[in-house]
């Protein structure tokens, strides 16, 4: 065991032994924490000077639950035997049942301090009392993993708190602070974290003396209710989870298991859980989702960025041009995180309208019980619309977000440069203008950077950190912490057009409009991309974001990407005919005030002389496809444009990539993102089918070179570049 990976050990003169889990951050129960709780307990069972025991972890905090890395070893080596039993050796074994299986009975107290998580809940659910400290944050948040809590933890929270509020805590994997716990019979006293250990102890002596109850939370029945209002509860979880969660297996698994144990009894249930735990980490769902907690954490960790001894500088004061909807959600977002914001507009009419959509999106959030209206007004008291540079002096951030026009933006960045202090970071928000191209007119390339926001801006959480070759590291770390405190999640990606992920979805509505040219019906494409995850299919998508942005975007990417897009002739005609998607109320959808949109059939002529204009149907008839394909040939061209993102370094590794895809256009996250999924496909399977319907329907099909490569020798779309040949002859 590493020296800072340990289970420290101390008897008192009171015969408490003091257990405690060390395992920096987060006390994360690694396989050598729990073999050394393990070794401990049987320790702390043979010793007669011992007469109670209380379990706690290092540093302010308990345990943040079992180590997720060895359930992704597992899915690397496909080897669940490496999966440790804690249910019954340690938690019924040795910890819960003390009092029955050894000569001397000896209490276990947890001392509760920062977290208690997953696993590390489910300890101290083991244990015959809890204590914690105020603010303490507990849950069973393991159903975002993919599993469901494995160390008996479907068992005893029922057994203490009741089975609808268990329900609700472990289907939502929202934590509770110690405060509601001690309410609801979790948690049996609450004391600063000076007195933890002592009370602890006290605790934990009085249990032996039986001055306090000695409680075994498994056997427990008193919160649970009759067979039958159980049932009741438990019905109607399944029910919702049938609406809300259908693709995640994980959710009606959990209620399964809970029912089991209060049908057969807790040990039952426990060894039922273990059972179903082991099934669900090897699950589908279980690899993206847990790809996806890592993937997120890595997105920060920036080679030649974070890792050389910088500083993030504090920015205090940020100016925001342009307040239309990009421009006034970037600006909701500062605000609403403490920021100073200088809105600036051109005249008073716009200025006046931005400012109006930041008190709505503000609002809005009070309306929507997201935010309290103090909060609120604190943060409008922070905005101050202007219509000149003169508040421009000391502002430590501008964040360019007018129209896509170069010219404007290449005055107004040589404006700024004269302007604005030397140490100020120059961003812009553009989504389709190179960056080069936007600075040209200054000497300051090294702080000019890329912030694309995604839209609604207050409420996307990903922020695109689009760097030029001379884009300084320190401007870099700067915008990546900000990015932090406005709660997005920043991804650092090449300078490019669409940047990476408007760049790697470019081929979806295209390959759907394909799709429809080839006689495919439009509502079944939505409908399918749906059930693959999507929150809605491209041509939904497309009625919401109005056709104007899909007609600027396709000449944008066909001028870049020339040779491999496809130009439908359907958006045309829809515009001809008076659409422009939910903005005037005529799409693909007709959309109605409380109902979700309804196919429009009337669009279905214009369908047709698309299908006419295009005329690429095999003998001029439609083809015949099924769903699978359909979902594939509008997501293999993705996957293969995700590919050329990766082969030109536009993303530092595949998996910030992923979180680009999830957060940036909700690719399902229970997939892993679009790399992980294609790898999940196999990369054979996704080059076979691009290769045959390149051969059938054109280039825009035709596999790139690093897929062809890395299909044909077998190495996952993943691995980094130095995996490949190409990359080893090139050294
Ligand atoms: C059998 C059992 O029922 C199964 C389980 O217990 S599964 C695990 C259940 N627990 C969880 O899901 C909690 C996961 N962790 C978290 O939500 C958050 O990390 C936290 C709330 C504990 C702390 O958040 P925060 O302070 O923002 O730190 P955060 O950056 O997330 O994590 C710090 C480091 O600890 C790591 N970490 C956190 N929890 C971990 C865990 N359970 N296992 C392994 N590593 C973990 C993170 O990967 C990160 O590592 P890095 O610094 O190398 O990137």
């Amino acid at each position: 065991m590493g020296s800072s990976v340990k289970v420290d050990f101390e008897v008192g003169n009171d015969g408490v032994a003091i257990i405690t889990m060390c395992n920096p951050p987060v006390n994360a129960l690694a396989i050598p924490i729990i073999m050394g709780l393990k070794e401990r307990f049987q320790e702390v069972a043979k010793r007669n000077d011992v007469k109670a025991v209380v379990l706690t972890g290092k540093g302010g905090r308990f345990s943040g639950g079992f180590d997720i890395s060895v359930m992704q070893k597992v899915h690397q080596t496909g080897d669940a035997s490496i999966l440790p039993d804690v249910s019954v050796e340690l938690l019924v074994n040795l910890i819960e049942a003390f009092l029955i299986t050894v000569d001397s009975k000896k209490p276990v107290v947890a001392a509760v301090q920062g977290l208690a998580l997953g696993g590390g809940l489910e300890l101290a659910l083991g244990c015959h009392a809890r204590i914690a400290a105020p603010g303490s944050q507990l849950g069973l948040p393991e159903l975002t993993l993919g599993i469901i809590p494995g160390f008996g933890g479907t068992q005893r929270l029922p057994r203490l708190v009741g089975l609808p509020k268990a329900i609700d805590m472990m289907l939502k994997s929202k934590p509770i602070k110690s405060e509601e716990g001690k309410k609801l019979g979790l948690i049996d006293e609450i004391v600063s974290p000076e007195e933890l250990l002592r009370v602890s102890r006290q605790w934990a002596l009085e249990i032996g003396e039986r001055r306090k109850p000695w409680i075994r939370t498994l056997h427990r029945t008193d919160k649970i209710g009759s067979l039958s209002e159980a049932r009741e509860v438990l019905k109607t979880a399944r029910q919702h989870v049938k609406k809300t969660a259908p693709h995640l297996p994980q959710q009606q698994a959990c209620v399964d298991v809970i029912e089991h144990g209060i049908v057969h009894g807790g040990y039952s249930g426990v060894l039922r859980e273990a059972e179903v735990f082991k099934q669900l980490v090897l699950s589908d769902t279980a690899k993206g989702l847990i790809h996806v907690f890592f993937a997120q954490r890595a997105i920060s960790k920036v080679p030649g960025v974070s890792d050389i001894g910088l500083k993030p500088r504090n920015l205090k004061k940020v100016a925001v041009i342009g307040g239309g909807l990009m421009g006034s959600g970037i600006a909701t977002a500062l605000i609403l995180s403490n920021i100073h914001v200088i809105l600036k507009e051109v005249n008073s009419q716009y200025l006046e309208k931005g400012i109006k959509t930041i008190e709505g999106n503000v609002r809005g959030l009070v309306t929507r019980g997201k935010l309290a209206k103090n909060k609120a007004d604190g943060a409008l008291l922070l905005l101050k619309g202007v219509l000149d540079y003169s508040e421009f002096k000391d502002v430590d951030m501008v964040i360019e977000a007018v129209i896509e026009n170069v010219n404007l933006k290449q005055t107004i960045f040589s404006d700024l440069e004269k302007i604005c202090p030397p140490h100020c970071i120059l961003a812009t928000n553009t989504s389709t203008i190179d960056l080069n191209v936007i600075g040209a007119k200054t000497r300051s390339e090294d702080r000019i950077v890329g912030a694309h926001f995604f839209s609604p801006a207050h409420i996307m959480p990903l922020l695109e950190i689009v760097r030029t070759k001379k884009t300084s590291a320190q401007v870099i770390l700067d915008l990546i912490t900000v990015g932090k405190i406005i709660n997005k999640s920043p991804v650092v990606v090449g300078n490019c057009t669409g940047f990476a992920v408007n760049r790697t979805f470019f081929p979806y509505s295209q390959g759907a409009h394909l799709l429809v040219n080839l006689g495919v019906d439009i509502f079944r494409i939505d409908r399918l991309i749906s059930s693959f995850g999507l929150p809605m299919g491209p041509f939904q998508l497309q009625d919401l974001a109005g056709y104007g942005v899909a007609v600027a975007v396709s000449k944008e990417f066909d001028g870049s990407f020339r040779g491999r897009t496809y130009k439908s002739p359907l958006l045309d005609l829809m515009i001809k005919s008076g659409r422009n998607g939910k903005n005037n109320g005529k799409g693909y959808y007709i959309y109605e005030k409380g109902s979700k949109p309804k196919p429009d059939l009337s669009i279905l002529p214009i369908v047709e002389e698309s299908r006419r204009l295009a005329n690429i149907m095999p003998g001029g008839k439609p083809i015949s496809i099924t769903d699978q394909e359909i979902v594939e040939m509008i997501l293999f061209p993705v996957v293969n444009e995700a590919c050329r993102v990766l082969d030109e370094g536009i993303v530092i590794r595949a998996s910030d990539l992923d979180i680009a895809c999830v957060l940036g256009m909700s690719f399902p996250n229970y997939r892993g993102g679009v790399v992980f999924w294609a790898d999940l496909v196999g990369a054979k399977h996704v080059y076979n089918s691009l290769k045959k319907w390149s051969e059938l329907y054109g280039n825009f099909y035709k596999p790139s070179r690093y897929l062809e490569e890395r299909a044909i020798q077998g190495i996952p779309l993943s691995a980094p570049a130095s995996a490949t040949p190409r990359s080893k002859a090139r050294l």
